[in-house]
């Protein structure tokens, strides 16, 4: 037992259940000082973008709420993070700061020096895992190397041992007795001046609570249909965890132990098939930690060498870039995602495959300005996730769809959104349009189009699909100098 105060440094882990650095703090002894640190600088060239920061503004605030419960609070500062800790340790007397890991490279290198700086200055320093099922250092192939394909390292993830969600025990946390000094949560300034979140309140509930409530929404109502439905944009058929998974507002040891306590009468895990693609899709969430990890040039560098040589077509004072960003393209499932990304700050994964293989392939702009404006406008914003699925959709990196498979937006629009709900609700200029021309308004007769009082106001085309593609695959043939496989997915 220590009777020294121990700093407890919040990260990405807004959460006080299964929560490694909160239960070592509680058993090590002494009062437990909850800090978060606002720390631009120490996120190197991936500072928050205007959508997380809305969602880190009201996940600090439901921490703080959490912790006053248990007699505790939050202690916010902005900052250097290293100079900070120092701070609070003079002020405090704390002897000990513990935190959960993150994988980002800039952070880790940063965390590197806090740890070093710490542990001379005779703190003691101690880092702790709660963000996934394997950490990507302690995974390899039988070669030692890392593994590059999703069905082999996840066969091989699921041979080893995986430690249980950590419980946290019930009453107050021990409390010092002085609190340091505190910044107030809207002193951080992360909500936006100009108010375009409105839509992301009807959507979200950020913190600890609202993800456990959408785990269990999800366990309920959707999970057991999910291998069905979660390619339907129009219906709820997937558990949008991924802004709370992002926080760390729950952690994926939590939703494996939610889904085991299913099959405790069956005895058979996961319980149905729904379950299965589910985990495995938590699966690929592990995965992109892992590849980040071994392969940190990949937030801005093709995977693949030879994708650096890419003939990206030239944007004209990027009118083609602006059209896809603000859901302009004349192409009714590409114009929905973006526009349910503007409004509530995500989007259905399927509809994330079409607008992506639409801005790489059929406007043939570089997968990092996608990248970048995923990045300022998702709530789940993770550098991980959003680095595999551009290289993903970009065909440059690991385990990828294959450049010459282009997603053709009408097909998959009539595929996975026959009934036109999705379109409907983020294209309404085009929503009395019949389903027969819904995905490809302008094939429509000048009737049809008159009825549905369409006129001016959605746009044709930006570019013509076959021709578009062609050029893709003309520039992907430039680029490998052989032969290729055209198929449209
Ligand atoms: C171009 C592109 C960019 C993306 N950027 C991000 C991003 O920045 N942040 C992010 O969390 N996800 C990203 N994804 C992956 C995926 O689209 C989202 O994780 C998913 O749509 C989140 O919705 P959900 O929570 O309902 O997922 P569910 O279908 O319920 O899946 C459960 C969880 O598994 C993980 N997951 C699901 N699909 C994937 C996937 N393909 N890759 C990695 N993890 C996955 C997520 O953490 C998700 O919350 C991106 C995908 C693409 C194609």
């Amino acid at each position: 037992m220590n009777a020294s105060p121990v700093i407890l440094w919040f990260r990405q882990d807004l959460r006080l259940q299964d929560n490694a650095a909160l239960h070592a703090a509680l058993a090590r002894g002494g009062p437990v000082i909850p800090v978060y640190i606002w720390d631009e600088a120490g996120e190197g060239d991936w500072t928050a973008g205007g959508a997380t920061k809305w969602w880190l503004h009201h996940s600090l605030v439901a921490l703080d709420a959490s912790l006053q419960t248990r007699g505790s609070r939050l202690i916010v500062a902005s900052g250097d993070s290293g100079e900070v800790l120092s701070d609070l340790i003079t002020e405090t007397g704390a002897e000990a700061v513990y935190w959960n890991r993150r994988y980002e490279p800039a952070v880790i290198a940063r965390d590197k020096i806090i740890k070093a700086d710490l542990i001379a200055a005779k703190i003691e320093a101690k880092s702790f895992n709660s963000a996934l099922l394997f950490e990507p250092h302690t995974i390899q192939n039988k070669q030692g190397k890392p593994f590059q394909v999703f069905t082999p390292y996840w066969r091989h993830c699921l041979t080893l041992p995986m430690a249980p969600a950590v419980v946290i025990r019930k009453g107050d946390f021990p409390a010092p007795a002085e609190w340091p000094a505190s910044l107030e949560i809207s002193k951080l300034k992360l909500l936006p001046t100009i108010k375009w979140d409105g839509g992301f309140y009807e959507a979200w509930t950020p913190g600890e609570t609202g993800a456990q409530a959408q785990l269990k929404r999800f366990i309920a109502k959707a999970m057991e249909a999910y291998s069905d439905q979660r390619n339907t944009p129009g219906i709820e058929g997937t558990s949008r965890l991924s802004p709370h998974f992002h926080f760390g507002e729950i952690g994926p040891r939590q939703v494996w132990a939610a889904v085991q306590a299913l099959s405790k009468d069956s005895g058979v895990f996961p319980p149905n098939k729904g379950s299965q693609t589910f985990l495995s899709e938590v699966g690929w969430r592990e995965f992109a930690h892992h590849l980040l990890f071994h392969f940190p040039q990949t937030p801005t560098e093709p995977l693949r060498e030879d994708f650096k040589k890419f003939p990206w077509a030239k944007d004209k004072d990027g009118a083609l870039l602006r059209a896809w960003q603000r859901g302009q393209t004349g192409y009714p499932i590409v114009d929905a995602g973006m526009r349910e990304l503007w409004h509530t700050g995500w989007m259905h994964n399927r509809v994330r495959m079409v607008v992506a293989s639409f801005l790489v392939k059929h406007l043939r702009l570089p997968w990092q300005h996608g990248a970048e404006w995923f990045w300022d406008t998702l709530v789940d914003a993770d550098l991980a996730q959003n680095t595999l699925g551009w290289q993903w959709s970009a065909g440059c990196g690991a385990d990828a769809a294959p450049y010459f498979r282009i997603f053709a937006p009408v097909t998959q629009g009539e595929r996975f959104d026959g009934s036109g709900e999705y379109v409907r609700q983020w294209v309404p200029e085009i929503a009395k349009l019949p389903d027969k021309f819904l995905h490809a308004p302008w094939t429509a007769p000048e009737n049809v189009r008159e009825y549905a009082k369409i006129g001016g106001n959605y746009p044709d085309p930006v570019v013509d699909h076959a021709q578009a593609r062609e050029a893709a695959l003309a520039a992907f043939k430039s680029l490998r100098g052989d032969s290729i496989v055209e198929r449209d997915a």
